[in-house]
């Protein structure tokens, strides 16, 4: 396994990602490594299989060919495409966080009980999850909305929610699908500036589909997919420090 600069493996290694739909080649022998603490772009057309890669290194569909190890700080290296089923769904639940563009969230919940499911599901008892995720809102400046359902809040709220949740667990690596696509400019950079704090700001790794150039420019590098292949892999050396690109 390649080490980094500090001697760490990459907390993600994908090897020679291959994934087909019928005819279709959405992903053909994709190499990528993911250093933790780390905020990565994946860019490229439609349908160049950003969302493919996306949801192979999360766990959430597996490629047909090529392996993905997961190396977090402390723990035994996971072959993911290796895992069962149900061992992968613990793996995604307790590893990684999702602030996917929408969906995700429970709309007949309230933001408080979204953000507490994360930790129910993964065995902590319902008063101590509700009070860590009142804390999580308060700290993204969701005080006082606790009991809002999410069709009551804006969309900019709305991933805000998406975002304490996907941080409540301590989860090392969140993956996020467009997670300003649908926000006006404004409230979009607002929340891209929340989700790098509580990320890359926080020592974790941030692995982002975008369209948006502006946003994959407050990234620390940024890939290019086209026809399923990385067609090219630019670390942008003025953001490796958290802060460091203005818009
Ligand atoms: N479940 C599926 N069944 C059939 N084809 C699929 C499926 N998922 C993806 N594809 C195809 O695989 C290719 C890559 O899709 P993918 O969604 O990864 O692209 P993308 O780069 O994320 O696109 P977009 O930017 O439009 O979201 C596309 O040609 C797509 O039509």
């Amino acid at each position: 396994m390649l080490e980094n600069s500090l001697g760490y493996p990459p907390v993600l290694a994908a090897h020679g990602l291959y994934r087909a739909f019928g005819s279709t080649t959405a992903l053909n022998g994709v190499d990528l490594q993911i250093t933790l603490g780390q905020s990565l772009a994946i860019m490229g057309p439609s349908g160049s299989g950003k969302s493919t890669l996306l949801h192979a290194l999360a766990g959430i569909e597996l490629p047909d060919a090529g392996s993905i190890m997961l190396n977090l700080p402390g723990r035994a290296p996971v072959d993911i495409q290796g895992l069962k089923d149900k061992a992968r769904t613990r793996l995604r639940r307790e590893s990684f966080g999702f602030v996917f563009q929408s969906g995700l969230l429970i709309p007949e919940l309230t933001a408080q009980e979204n953000v507490a499911m994360a930790l129910m599901i993964n065995g902590v008892p319902r008063g101590t999850a509700i009070e860590r995720a009142a804390t999580a809102l308060a700290d993204l400046g969701l005080a006082g909305m606790e009991e809002r359902r999410i069709g009551q809040l804006s969309g900019g709220q709305q991933q805000r929610v998406a975002i304490a949740r996907a941080q409540v667990t301590g989860a090392m690596v969140v993956f996020a699908d467009e997670p300003t696509g649908a926000l006006d400019s404004t409230t979009g950079f607002e929340v891209l500036e929340t989700l790098l704090e509580c990320t890359v700001g926080a020592g974790k790794s941030l692995v982002m589909v975008t369209h948006d150039p502006n946003v994959a420019a407050r990234c620390d590098r940024v890939v290019q997919l086209q026809d399923g292949k990385l067609i090219s892999d630019s670390p942008q050396p003025l953001n490796t420090m958290h802060g460091g690109v203005q818009k």
